[in-house]
């Protein structure tokens, strides 16, 4: 017996009027429960369409979107679209109340039945989130990233069974970055929730999905756990979305001594060793950027740049000759 799938999208496809080439072409996606997918692509590539069509938000040109095996309807058909088991966030935080305090921002999404309950659960969401020391603040004098996190928690706090977070985290700034991903995959372990994320930035898609959907002009390219992809990705865009890495075509590989009858090779960083004290020191060190916890050293050969991944801190500096060895690279 096969069992309905959680949230299912069937042959969708939405192109929108008078542009050819936008939108989503026609393609199916199947949401898995309790887990968190990261739709990730180039931009323009039709994320933020797929997320509003899993939504309800467009309706689809063709196909459906099922949520249980049952139906989404979109705006065509009916009058506030989508699912009440789903919740979506966006950039925009415009439906927040700027003059009430977040604590009431919050609240105000819980029925006013039971107050006892309305008040500990407002407490319970925004202890999880780390918002407790901004209850009383007026959310107009809150930062863009800050009235993102009341966005999160008002989505949240209803129990929704799908949260669809559309660059969620974009004006939240790095250090409370990672603590909100850690706080909302806590939220996805305790209660099942299912989080639908879309976003720009490798870092993040890579520690906080369990899934990941690559999608290129409108079209899923593939898809899979972020391990498998960031490690065998079967395509150039995706190795390219996903880290920072060079690529080189197949005369530069085998201008640096690459054996290769493919058009590209994919180097990525962690991937190259470095030494001073080979006999041969071919490449030259153009730059050393410091990145915190690492370096970025631009190594160049032969008129080919490298980027390599240095934990060595002052091994090396602009001018050095060095050597290099390649202890993996793909080929497309
Ligand atoms: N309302 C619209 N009318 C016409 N074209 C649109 C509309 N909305 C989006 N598009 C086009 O459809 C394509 C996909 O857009 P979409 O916003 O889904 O991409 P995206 O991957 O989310 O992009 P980004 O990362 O830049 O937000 C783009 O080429 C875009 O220009």
């Amino acid at each position: 017996m096969t069992s309905t799938p959680f949230l299912q999208a069937i042959s969708i496809s939405k192109i929108y009027p008078g542009a050819q080439n936008s939108g989503v072409k026609e393609t199916d996606v199947t949401i898995n429960r309790g887990k968190i997918t990261a739709i990730i692509g180039e931009s323009g590539s039709g994320k933020s369409t797929l997320l509003k069509l899993l939504y309800g938000l467009l309706s689809p040109d063709t196909g459906e979107v099922k949520f249980r095996g049952e139906r989404i309807w979109g705006p065509a058909e009916k009058l506030i679209p989508g699912h009440d088991a789903m919740k979506m966030v966006t950039q925009q935080t415009d439906d927040l109340n700027l003059y009430a305090k977040v604590w009431d921002n919050i609240a105000i999404m819980l029925p006013h039945t039971d107050l006892k309950a309305k008040q500990e659960k407002t407490e319970k969401i925004m202890h999880q989130l780390k918002m407790t020391s901004m209850a009383d603040k007026q959310v107009a004098n809150l930062s863009g990233g800050e009235r993102q996190r009341v966005a999160i928690a008002r989505a949240i706090i209803v129990n929704p069974e799908i949260l669809l977070l559309d660059e969620p985290f974009n004006q939240v700034d790095t250090s409370f970055r990672e603590g909100l991903q850690q706080d909302i995959r806590q939220i996805v372990k305790d209660t099942g929730l299912t989080v639908i994320i879309v976003s720009h930035d490798p870092a993040e898609v890579l520690s906080m999905a369990d899934e990941l959907i690559v999608l290129k002009e409108g079209r899923i390219l593939e898809a899979g756990e972020p391990k498998t992809l960031y490690q065998q990705p079967k395509n150039l865009y995706t190795a390219k979305l996903l880290t920072n890495c060079t690529v080189l075509t197949n005369g530069e590989a085998r201008t640096i001594g690459l054996k290769t009858k493919s058009d590209h090779v994919v180097i990525y960083p962690e991937w190259i060793e470095t030494t001073k004290s080979w006999t041969h020191k071919d490449w030259e060190v153009k730059q050393v950027l410091f990145k915190g916890c690492y370096e970025d050293l631009l190594l160049a050969n032969k008129g080919i740049t490298i980027r390599v991944l240095n934990d060595q801190f002052g091994k090396y500096k602009e001018g050095d000759k060095i050597n290099l060895k390649l202890n993996k690279w793909l080929e497309y």
